[in-house]
């Protein structure tokens, strides 16, 4: 009897090309190995430089300096290849005809992960009728437990390998564009700002006598167990504040010290300022290293 071919529809993504091998695409890279259980031989990065390949070639992935090589090998594995750009804003519109002569004949899918960059700007580089994502991740991704929002003008034929590969990472939330700025600023940015706030609990305990890496792990393991009591109880964040607050005991005297020193306000700020500035870099008005 005949064998049958396998169901396409539930084929993985097979290949996987990283135009760009920055912090942001080795975030994605390692957690994609080690959570993701995604083969390092399924993976190819390319960078301006051989030194900035070299970290990537130690994991197992290919690397190469030519994006049209890069291009080639994701082609080869059919429609299930998927390219990530993953090289900042003003990278991109700099050389954006390069960018076009390789994408815009590529039917796999093309995940933007750059900041600020639109769906519309995208497909005037690339070309209309690709299969384009734009998206937004956070570093943590290399931990399993990455943020990455995207946005997709049409839930195009096999999207959907695409978001089971990335939520194996990350959680994966399909929004709508308009939001995909303000997503950069909480998340994709916001993540500075925690790791900010937990080396701040850590210099509060140093100062008060505890040594700087149990201060660290502390403040780290404090910070997570905050944000999984937000999300596993579903309770709005001052409810579970309260409940640390004892009338006239410790916590109510340090949350004065966050409120007189306009902590809320700081953070509003961050946010609102990280947002705004996509806008900006989207115009190609960034360091480009
Ligand atoms: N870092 C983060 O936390 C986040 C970043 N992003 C987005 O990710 C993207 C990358 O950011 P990040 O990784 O931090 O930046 P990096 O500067 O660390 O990385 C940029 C990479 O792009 C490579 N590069 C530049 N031009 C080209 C080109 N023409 N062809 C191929 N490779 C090229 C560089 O190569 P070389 O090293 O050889 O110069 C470098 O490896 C940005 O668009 C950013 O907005 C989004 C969310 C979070
Ligand atoms: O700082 C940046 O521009 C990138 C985008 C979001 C997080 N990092």
């Amino acid at each position: 009897m005949e064998k049958s071919s396998p169901d396409k529809s539930l084929r993985k993504v097979t290949k996987m090309g990283f135009l760009g091998g920055g912090n942001m695409a080795y975030a994605i890279v390692i957690g994609l190995i080690k959570h993701g259980k995604v083969e390092p031989s399924s993976i190819i990065v390319s960078t301006r430089t051989n030194s900035s390949g070299e970290k990537f070639a130690q994991l197992g992935c290919s690397t190469t300096t030519k994006n049209a090589d890069l291009v080639k090998e994701v082609k080869g594995s059919g429609s299930d290849g998927a390219i990530f750009l993953c090289v900042k804003p003003a990278q991109f519109i700099e050389s954006r005809s390069n960018f076009r002569a390789l994408l815009s004949c590529f039917d796999g899918h093309i995940v933007s992960v750059m900041a600020g960059i639109t769906l519309e700007a995208l497909e005037d580089v690339l070309g209309k009728g690709l299969n384009i994502v734009r998206t937004i991740p956070n570093t943590a991704v290399q931990v399993g437990a990455g943020v990455w929002a995207c946005t997709v003008r049409n839930n195009y034929s096999g999207f959907e390998k695409l978001q089971n590969l990335l939520s194996t990472i990350s959680f994966f939330p399909v929004v709508e564009e308009r939001l995909i700025d303000i997503i950069s600023g909480l998340s994709g940015s916001g993540i500075a700002f925690v790791y900010t706030a937990i080396q701040a609990l850590s210099d509060g305990a140093v100062k008060m006598g505890l040594d700087r890496t149990l201060a660290t792990q502390i403040a780290a393991a404090t910070v997570i167990g905050a944000g999984k009591t937000v999300k596993e109880t579903e309770t709005h964040p001052y409810v579970l504040r309260d409940k640390v607050c004892s009338p006239g005991g410790t916590t109510i005297y340090g949350i004065h010290a966050l409120d007189k020193a306009g902590f809320n306000g700081i953070i509003v700020d961050a946010v609102e300022a990280s947002t705004l500035r996509c806008k900006v870099i989207a115009q190609g008005k960034q360091e480009k290293k």
